[in-house]
């Protein structure tokens, strides 16, 4: 579902966010992606969902090849890979059903069906009641859990998120990560980076560690990377 070979993005001024990394994820895995301040994470976050282009290598998602996909194929690509970030990035002057539409609508689904699928995805992350609501009064958490109705509406084959408990409690944090495997388990390929060691440790799952732009360990590789 996401292959990286030999990948390389270099920043404007020469700064490598990301050296020489390849690795596969297959179809239905929930993978968490961890490192050091700096150490690449967002930046691979950001070639996968095409918020960035590599500089060398390659990067395939979901069968398509980011280095040759152009302009005018980038929306279909965005549609297939749902992004979760810490910080929400919520529209805060649009109600929380608007919010999660905003995919829909960029899609040209028409009203019924936007009506439906945005009702079924603030249901599945508890937040039916709230449609009316702008974000600003919602907490923390349900803000969160608004970027996540948002990011799931138009059920995409790949989930991305950058730090999504980052800000969250111990408690809501195992509830962020409850719902992330009931994506999975309804066949989501998932890729969370994270700092939060104890988090990772409990859920049990592949893990891949980054260090100074290079991948520096995979749990599912036999050998060190
Ligand atoms: N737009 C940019 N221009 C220049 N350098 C950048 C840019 N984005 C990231 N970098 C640099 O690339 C490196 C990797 O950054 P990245 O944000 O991917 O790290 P990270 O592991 O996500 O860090 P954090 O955990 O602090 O969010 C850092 O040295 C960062 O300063």
């Amino acid at each position: 579902m996401i292959h990286f070979d030999n990948v390389t993005k270099r920043y404007p001024g020469g700064h490598e966010g990301l050296s020489n990394v390849s690795f596969h994820i297959e179809p239905g895995e929930m993978v968490f992606l961890t490192g050091h301040s700096g150490a690449g994470k967002s930046t691979l976050l950001k070639l996968i969902g095409l918020l960035e282009r590599s500089t060398r290598g390659q990067v395939r998602v979901a069968g398509r090849n980011l280095t040759r996909l152009s302009r005018g194929q980038i929306p279909y690509h965005r549609r297939e890979v749902g992004m979760i970030f810490q910080d929400h990035r919520l529209l805060y002057d649009r109600t929380v059903f608007d919010n999660v539409a905003m995919p829909l609508v960029v899609a040209g689904l028409g009203h019924l069906e936007i009506g439906r699928r945005v009702r079924a995805a603030l249901d599945k992350v508890g937040l039916l009641s709230k449609e009316k609501e702008l974000p600003i009064t919602l907490s923390g958490g349900e803000q969160q859990r608004v970027g996540i109705a948002r990011a799931v509406v138009s059920k995409p084959p790949v989930v991305l998120a950058d730090e999504p408990t980052g800000n969250l409690d111990p408690t809501l944090s195992r509830e962020i990560m409850s719902l992330f495997e009931q994506f999975n388990d309804v066949g989501v390929t998932l890729l969370i980076a994270t700092h939060d060691l104890n988090l990772i440790s409990r859920m049990n799952r592949r893990i891949l560690v980054l260090d100074k732009s290079r991948l520096a360990k995979d749990s599912a590789a036999e050998v060190p990377c």
